[in-house]
């Protein structure tokens, strides 16, 4: 394919020069140009028909392997561009084309993909290969920019050795005694919600008999930041109090609304580096790079000040908890690695726990009894805590962490919400070197796809009722892609599984929750599944039990600690 892709360049070059020099020495110009301009036709139709007809028919070296039926120049398999979410088109794939886990198909401009469906594929893929595969270009060019070689972006041995090294951070125990840390954010962000209820019931209490409307994907984005900077590195973003600080508006420039934009950008990327397109001198580039050199900056004296702060510290404090403590401590890590970690899990652990968040308030926003249910064991179990006045330090925190742990439908609510809708539901991976799957040989550079939203609902593991929302069904981590598998998932797991449980747990326990339309599922474009309106809900407080957490369990605003201006000092 290359080489005849690259006789194909040669020759419309040639074409070019051919027409160029016609000109330069005033040749019969008119003759020329239309000898070149038929070879430049009878090149460009010889160009389609290879990438069309002969190669797919002919070349390919998967042409034994099932494709869909019908496929287009511009559009590929798909019928169109960027109207399908590229999740539904796999999943469609897989349930209606005959396959052994291997599916080849067509993107734009004929450029050719592998679709993984079957288990033992995913395992090749994921677990026992996963280091014969990497992130494409794309991905590399778009995010790397803002993470740097966090673990995300490493491969081979030096992944292995880094992901070693943060795992005793994120293991299930050390997040255990965390829990009392997402559960004082998770009960600030419900009694900031209950006066926001009162503040607006008190403007027009007279005209209104309805409960007032909130916009909880709001309010679960400000935690589950905060959440970041208290679990992570100890210190308080303060977004939910102040959610216009400096931090949070320039932590917001870091992020691209997904729109038809940057779906032609990602087009075009397959063709020119994406590395040019990310220079381009436009404003959304300008702001991407501002906010992403700030946060960093902000990183960067975060573990500074903490490295300082561990070398003074005394026998008798007791040492830090939070994840970058923990590994500063393992004497792992140099500075620089630090930063782009902490770079890591704000970029992969802050929108995909708010995104977890928001299914959850509209699963739970419109289905009542689920509802009441799950606030009858919530109140059950943690509201006499509460009650009777213990706080969630020590023996009370510990106590506080059994218990949300234990209860099996809050924890089932959230297992599902994560299988319903992952996070990450299409990706992409480039072969790094010649291997195979199934059998199938696949050569270095094939792109290699698979979907998490098509085998979170696959019906052979699943059952028939696979995209039933049902938190009664057994759900295993092993059926379950919503934090992919093998080396490279996701190391914030038991993290997020101990933050949802908290944030739907305080959430669904003090406030009755009833969406203002429940039939809006729209999604938004973009590469994750996401509401494209927000979860919008009337909220109303059910008497009985008001959150208490310990005030020390959340440290004093990173603003009080460091110099928050990108050109002061610390
Ligand atoms: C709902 C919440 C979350 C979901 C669904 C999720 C999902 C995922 C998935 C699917 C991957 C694999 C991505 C890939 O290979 O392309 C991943 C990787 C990763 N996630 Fe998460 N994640 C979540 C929360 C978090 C949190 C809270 C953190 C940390 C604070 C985190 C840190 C990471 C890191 C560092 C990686 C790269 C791991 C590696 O390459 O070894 N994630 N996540």
């Amino acid at each position: 394919m290359l080489s005849f892709l690259t006789c194909w360049l040669g020759l419309t070059l040639g074409a070019l020069i051919y027409l160029g020099y016609g000109f330069l020495y005033k040749l019969d110009v008119a003759f020329q140009a239309g000898k070149a301009m038929i070879f430049l036709v009878l090149l460009a139709i010889g160009r389609v028909t290879y990438a069309l007809v002969l190669y797919p028919k002919y070349f390919t070296p998967f042409k034994y392997l099932p494709t869909p039926p019908r496929r287009w120049l511009l559009t590929g398999n798909q019928t169109s561009l960027f109207r399908e979410f590229p999740w539904d088109v796999a999943r469609r794939w897989s349930e209606t084309i005959p396959n052994n886990g291997l599916i080849r198909y067509y993107v734009a401009l004929s450029n050719e993909r592998l679709l993984v469906t079957s288990p033992k594929g995913l395992s090749k893929v994921l677990v026992h290969g996963a280091y014969n595969y990497t992130k494409t270009n794309l991905a590399r060019f778009a995010i790397q920019r803002f993470t740097g070689n966090g673990l995300g972006f490493l491969d081979g041995e030096e992944h292995r050795m880094q992901k070693k090294g943060l795992l005793p951070a994120f293991a299930t125990g050390h997040i255990k005694r965390l829990i009392p840390k997402f559960w004082a954010k998770a009960a600030l962000m419900v009694s900031l919600i209950e006066r926001s209820l009162e503040n607006d019931s008190s403007k027009d209490q007279r005209q209104r008999s309805d409960s007032p409307v909130v916009p909880l994907h709001y309010w679960g984005t400000r935690a589950t930041l905060d959440i970041i900077g208290v679990v992570g590195m100890g210190y308080d973003f303060d977004t939910l109090t102040h959610p216009h600080n400096e931090l949070s508006e320039q932590y917001r420039k870091m992020f691209l609304e997904p729109s038809n934009a940057f779906n032609w950008l990602e087009l075009l990327g397959n063709y020119i580096d994406f590395r040019i397109l990310l220079t381009l001198p436009v404003r959304k580039n300008r702001e991407l790079t501002q906010g992403s050199q700030y946060i960093r900056q902000v990183a960067e004296r975060v573990i500074h000040h903490k490295i300082q702060k561990q070398q003074r510290q005394s026998e008798e404090s007791p040492p830090d908890d939070d994840i970058v403590a923990i590994a500063l401590a393992s004497g792992t890590f140099t500075e620089q690695q630090l930063v782009d970690h902490v770079m890591t899990f704000l970029v992969a652990g802050h929108e995909s726990t708010a995104t977890a968040f928001e299914w959850a308030m509209y699963e739970l926003g419109r289905r009542p009894a689920m509802q009441s249910r799950l606030r009858e064991e919530i109140r059950t179990h943690i509201s006499s805590m509460q009650v009777e006045g213990r706080g969630t330090t020590t023996a009370a925190g510990t106590h506080l962490a059994t218990t949300i742990e234990s209860l099996p439908y809050l924890n089932a609510v959230c297992s599902e919400v994560l299988r319903f809708y992952p996070f990450v539901p299409f990706a992409t991976r480039v072969a790094s070197r010649d291997n195979t799957i199934q059998g199938t040989f696949v050569p270095k550079g094939t792109v290699v796809a698979f979907a998490a939203h098509a085998t979170n609902h696959d019906a052979a593991l699943w059952g028939l009722d696979a995209d039933r929302f049902d938190p009664e069904r057994a759900t295993s981590n092993f059926a379950s892609l919503a934090f992919s598998a093998g080396p490279k998932s996701c190391i914030g797991q038991e993290w997020t599984r101990a933050e949802l449980v908290c944030l739907v747990g305080a959430t669904v326990g003090r406030f009755e929750i009833a969406l203002l339309n429940p039939m809006d599922n729209h999604l938004k474009r973009g590469k994750t599944i996401k509401l494209r309106n927000g979860v919008r809900a009337r909220v109303k407080v059910v008497d009985g039990c008001q959150w208490g957490f310990a005030q020390e369990t959340i440290p004093v605003p990173l603003s009080r600690i460091i110099n928050l201006n990108p050109s002061g000092s610390s």
